[in-house]
């Protein structure tokens, strides 16, 4: 269970997030939807301290998650994986080391510091690459793998984790439809198989609709839509995106479908934001 009250952040005079409040009292897949500039970045990095909020409370499992501090805290930034949308591995790592990087919080500051992995963290990270479909990688330095398989390093490194919660900020927006379509199944999978509630901000209401029990539209820090895929009408699309009459959801498509019709992922995009 995971509550959110009157969430808020300020940028000086910009209200990135405003007062958001809702709850989600069961693990699921909930997509966060949007402009750019909606403030989706801004409130799922509230979430874990990477922005700091101005005001407002996470309630997870009951205690405020936003007013930890110290060991507190780290214990939270562990329990709650986080995928970006440029992966952030460590390129000249190889693989195997990327995603066992995932376990270093775990662990005591020596052996931190030493990076010693035990036999457990190989074989899980292993078996975390197996997953993914990309354990034939693991010698690899993460530089050399296409943007897809790194995004999968990123997903199977927050395996390491354990996560309770899995934040994914456009896993997919550097992404090919192909590709995007890896990872999304693979962030679906976390959510069926293990139970974990995921939180994602897309871009693309197509990929919404497709792989999330739940949809959040925010504008301009609010939410104005909070629904299932079928709840979201043509008319809740255009409050959420602001768009007029002659909005086309293929237009904020990525998908292999939509884009078959002759958009360009580029131009999708910037339909998009
Ligand atoms: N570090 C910052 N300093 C100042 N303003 C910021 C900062 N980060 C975000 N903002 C502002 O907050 C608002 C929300 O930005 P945010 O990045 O959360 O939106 P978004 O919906 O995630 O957009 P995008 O899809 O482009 O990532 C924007 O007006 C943005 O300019």
């Amino acid at each position: 269970m995971i509550e959110f009250r009157n969430v808020r952040k300020e940028f000086g005079q910009v209200v990135a997030v405003k007062d958001v409040s809702f709850t989600i009292d069961r693990p699921m897949m909930v997509g966060v939807i949007g402009r750019s500039g909606a403030g989706k970045s801004t409130f799922l990095r509230i979430i874990n301290h990477l922005t700091p909020a101005t005001a407002g409370e996470v309630f997870i499992d009951g205690r405020n998650v936003l007013a930890l501090r110290g060991r507190a805290l780290r214990r939270w930034q562990r329990d709650c994986a986080m995928i970006f949308q440029q992966f952030n591995l460590v390129p000249r790592l190889d693989v195997i080391t990327n995603v066992m990087l995932g376990r270093l919080n775990g662990h005591g500051t020596v052996r931190s510091l030493f990076n010693i992995f035990g036999q457990q963290d190989i074989a899980d990270g292993l078996a975390a690459l197996e997953r993914l479909g990309i354990a034939d990688q693991a010698m690899k330095r993460a530089e050399a793998l296409s943007g897809g398989q790194q995004q999968r390093v990123a997903i199977a490194r927050a395996l390491m984790q354990e996560p309770m919660l899995v934040l994914a900020d456009e896993p997919i927006a550097s992404l090919d439809p192909l590709n995007a379509e890896i990872v999304m199944k693979a962030l679906r999978e976390i959510h069926e198989r293990d139970g974990k509630t995921v939180i994602c901000n897309l871009h693309t209401l197509d990929t919404a609709r497709t792989y999330c029990d739940r949809i959040i539209g925010m504008r301009e820090g609010e939410i104005v839509f909070d629904g299932t895929a079928d709840q979201l009408t043509q008319g809740t699309v255009r409050e959420i995106y602001g768009a007029d009459e002659d909005l086309n959801e293929a237009a904020t498509s990525t998908s292999l479908e939509m884009t078959a019709t002759g958009e360009t992922e580029e131009r999708a995009s910037a339909a998009a934001g």
